[in-house]
This record gives C-alpha cells, sequence and structure tokens, in this order.
C-alpha cells in the first residue's frame, strides 16, 4: 500500500545567521486511514513539519512523497494544486470566516476548490449535517462556540474530500465533549481512508491516534501511547512506519 506521506532525510533550515536547523533527517511515513499524532516541546519542530507535509513549505534537502510522487522540489503552481486537492487543513487560526455564516463558510470552501454550483447545492447542507451544525447553518462563524467552530473547521477542511488531513491542536481549547466530537469526525475520515496528521499537545489527542510519535531538536523520536487499549511499552515497540493498519476505535467515555 503506498503511504499517503513518505518523508525520507527530511531537513528544513532557515537561512537566518545562525542557521536554524528545524528538521533534521526526518524519517515518516504515514499510511491511508491512520492517524498519527506529533508530540514535542515548543520549538521542536512541529510546526515546520506541518508546513512541509502540507506543501506549504519545502525541504531543504530529502525526499517528500505525497501518495507516491516526488514533491520536494515541484513548482509554486503545481505545489498549490496538488494542496488544493489533496490536503485538508484544521489549523490553529481555524480559517473559519466570522463574518460569514456556517453555511458560507462551507460554500466558500468547496468554490475555493473549484467545485461547481451544482455539487455546492447539495455538499453544504450534508456536510453541516455530518459535524452536527445543521441547526446552525445561518449563524454566524464568530458567533459559534469552540467546539461548533472547531466542527466548521473540520467541514472546510474535509468539504472537498482530501486524502490527508492535517491538523494543529485542534482539541487544544476544547472541553471533553467537543474534543470527543472533533476526534469522531476524524475518525470518520480515516474510516474512508484519509490519513490524518495532528499536532497536539493535548493527552486525549494522543491517546486516540494509532501512533505518535515526537519531535526533539528536530528529530524524530518513535513513542508508544499509554493509553488503556494499547501494548505495553516494550512489547510492541513503535510500528514500523507506514505499515500500521487503521487500529480499533479506543473505548469512548461513558456518558
Ligand atoms: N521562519 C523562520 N525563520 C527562522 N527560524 C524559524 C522560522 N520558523 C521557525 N523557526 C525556528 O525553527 C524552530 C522550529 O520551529 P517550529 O515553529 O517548527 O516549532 P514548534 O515545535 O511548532 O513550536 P511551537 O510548539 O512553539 O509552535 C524553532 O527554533 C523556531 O524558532
Amino acid at each position: 500500500m503506498t503511504a499517503v506521506v513518505e518523508l525520507e532525510s527530511v531537513a528544513r533550515t532557515y537561512d537566518v545567521d545562525p542557521p536554524v536547523h528545524a528538521l533534521r533527517g526526518v524519517d515518516l511515513a504515514v499510511a491511508p486511514g491512520e492517524r498519527l499524532a506529533v508530540l514535542g516541546r515548543s520549538g521542536s519542530g512541529k510546526s515546520t513539519l506541518l508546513n512541509v507535509v502540507g506543501l506549504l513549505d519545502r525541504p531543504t534537502a530529502g525526499t517528500y512523497r505525497l501518495e507516491g510522487r516526488d514533491v520536494s522540489r515541484v513548482g509554486e503552481r503545481d505545489r498549490d494544486a496538488l494542496r488544493a486537492d489533496a490536503i485538508g487543513f484544521v489549523f490553529q487560526e481555524s480559517h473559519v470566516l466570522g463574518h460569514r455564516t456556517v453555511a458560507q463558510n462551507v460554500w466558500l470552501a468547496l468554490m475555493a476548490a473549484g467545485v461547481p454550483r451544482t455539487d455546492r447545492v447539495w455538499k453544504v447542507p450534508d456536510m453541516i449535517g455530518r459535524v452536527g451544525l445543521a441547526h446552525r447553518a445561518d449563524a454566524l462563524g464568530r458567533l459559534l462556540s469552540g467546539g461548533e467552530k472547531q466542527r466548521l473547521a473540520v467541514a472546510r477542511a474535509v468539504v472537498t474530500t482530501p486524502r490527508l488531513l492535517l491538523a494543529d491542536e485542534p482539541t487544544g481549547n476544547l472541553d471533553a465533549d467537543n474534543a470527543r466530537g472533533v476526534l469522531d469526525l476524524f475518525d470518520e475520515q480515516a474510516g474512508r481512508g484519509v490519513a490524518v496528521l495532528v499536532i497536539t499537545h493535548d493527552e486525549r489527542t494522543a491517546a486516540w491516534a494509532d501512533r505518535t510519535v515526537r519531535l526533539e531538536d528536530g528529530r524524530i523520536v518513535p513513542e508508544v501511547p499509554a493509553g488503556p487499549a494499547r501494548p505495553a511499552a516494550g512489547t510492541s515497540g513503535a510500528t514500523a512506519a507506514g505499515t500500521t493498519a487503521p487500529g480499533p476505535m479506543p473505548a469512548r467515555p461513558a456518558p
């Protein structure tokens, strides 16, 4: 099975004085349907990694294959097209347009992706229903609660059916129920074969992932999460990158 994301010895050095080696020789693969959490202290390189994987930045060395295609050195226009086609983003500055309604937010995401009006007409209510915001369709983005806003951000990211979903702290500011709601939406995507890569400091999200890796000073250090449904550390070790089948869903907390 071709990995969705495959990084080989990827480095990203910022050309400042002195140079900053934000990523150093990163090897990482994410399989279709895999849920990967990336942990790491502030400054360890998480955002840089997300930007490279999201085709918002380029490696200064090494190879990045997206769905088997070497995209490390493709030109700007190709990168934009690949990004729009393959990748959905749920970033902290969440792309929810506060002065637009929920429905308009989703409509505009589809428009930006070039989806024809005939499809937008049914995709908007369908998507809003799936993220549980049908009753808020006409509410302005800025009036939504934190959890609603984040579900709308996910709706905008996935309505264009990406094969890779990238999220930066998607549950950081949410209470348990709302965090669960967002992770359920990610589960739905992973179930459809979407590779989900999440940067997080949130233990709930780390425990939810099939696999976690830690960044330390620009390098990947494999980790085994410590959730109850997981094998004990040391019995299986970190799964080889790119070979992980989607794991069983973690047990939901009792209502
Ligand atoms: N544009 C830039 N120019 C120079 N240095 C940069 C630039 N962007 C990031 N860095 C540096 O690269 C290193 C990695 O930064 P990065 O933002 O990837 O870390 P992070 O793990 O996402 O941190 P945080 O959790 O605080 O967001 C840091 O030392 C940071 O100061």
